[in-house]
């Protein structure tokens, strides 16, 4: 069932675990997120980027929102980082649930000001909005404290962030950041700041952790072994999403995994089955792959039989 995505992240925050929201680009990506989330019986949320606009135009939104509709368990169809009101508007004729307005490059007045304009547009049609403060920076343990203070949110900003623009829920900078190159060795994650940004914005809050993925290592030791190319990938620990989650992060944010067991499988099928042309063959074993992946977060997220 469609909801928004403050009905699943309420619920999560208040009863301490944490909901994924996966990216999708596509049917297999889509169905692999909503296999996962029945099997488990999760919430999910769906979250479509920019580009998976772009790449997947009317036709995406469109068969994910039905699927979305179809399932047995509450789903949220999320816009992923909106760089604009318009993105945001097109996004809210789509049909999605929850938007997030990105503007954390501008300076703190201006990320008030457009969020706002966001929150307004957003909340007139019940719909969710998140909003992003700080720079999601890998960050290693021997950076300066200073270093650190410039690029991770500010606590007492995050509060007057909050009350000045009405948002749902909040995407904080404590030391994640996209991609598979999340700084070397073990990345640092800032847990003190996260617990005085809770502890500021109070118990029922909902906060976001972007750039969460764990990138598995031994899908990246499969993806080599394959053929693909890869440099010294390391993702977010599992210790580091749990204590988390216990500190306020309602929503973790799983990209980087999800290609990462997408494109292995793919080499994997296709390397060892050179005669196969049929595009089932190729993207139905990438799906059970990302299904796999999606089942073991809601697992570790702790989301898994609440729906
Ligand atoms: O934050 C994300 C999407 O908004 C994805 O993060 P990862 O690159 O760690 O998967
Ligand atoms: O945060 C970014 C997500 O991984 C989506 O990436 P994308 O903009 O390439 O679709
Ligand atoms: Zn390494
Ligand atoms: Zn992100």
């Amino acid at each position: 069932m469609l909801v928004t995505g403050l009905e699943i992240l309420s619920q999560a925050r208040k009863q301490g675990y944490g909901v994924g929201a996966f990216n999708t680009n596509n049917m297999e990506i889509t169905q692999a997120i909503l296999e996962a989330a029945e099997a488990k019986r999760s919430p999910v949320i769906l979250a479509l980027s920019e580009g998976a606009l772009k790449y997947g135009g009317r036709e995406l939104t469109t068969m994910v929102r039905e699927a979305a509709r179809d399932a047995s368990v509450p789903v949220a169809v999320h816009l992923d980082h909106g760089s604009s009101y318009e993105t945001v508007l097109r996004a809210l004729r789509y049909g999605f649930t929850s938007v997030m307005i990105d503007k954390s490059g501008e300076d703190f007045e201006t990320n008030v000001r457009e969020t706002r304009r966001v929150v307004e547009a957003a909340h007139a049609v019940g719909v969710s909005v998140e909003a992003e403060l700080g720079r999601l920076a890998g960050i290693e343990e021997h950076v300066a404290v200073d270093e650190k203070d410039a690029l991770l949110t500010n606590p007492r900003e995050a509060q007057v962030f909050v009350e000045q623009t009405g948002i749902d829920f909040l995407a904080v900078a404590i030391g994640t950041s996209h991609g598979p190159y999340k700084g070397k060795g073990k990345p640092f994650i800032d847990h003190a700041r996260l617990v005085e940004i809770a502890g500021l914005l109070g118990d029922d809050y909902p906060l976001v952790l972007h750039g969460a993925s764990g990138v598995p290592q031994e899908l990246v030791q499969r993806f080599r072994a394959a053929g693909g190319e890869i440099g010294d990938a390391h993702g977010i620990a599992p210790e580091d999403i749990q204590k988390a989650i216990a500190e306020g992060i309602a929503k973790i944010n799983t990209d980087t995994d999800l290609r990462l067991a997408f494109a292995t499988r793919v080499r994997e099928v296709l390397n060892a089955e050179p005669k196969v042309f049929d595009p089932r063959k190729i993207l139905g074993p990438a799906r059970e792959e990302m299904r796999k992946v999606v089942e073991a977060r809601m697992d570790l997220f702790g989301s898994s039989g609440r729906a």
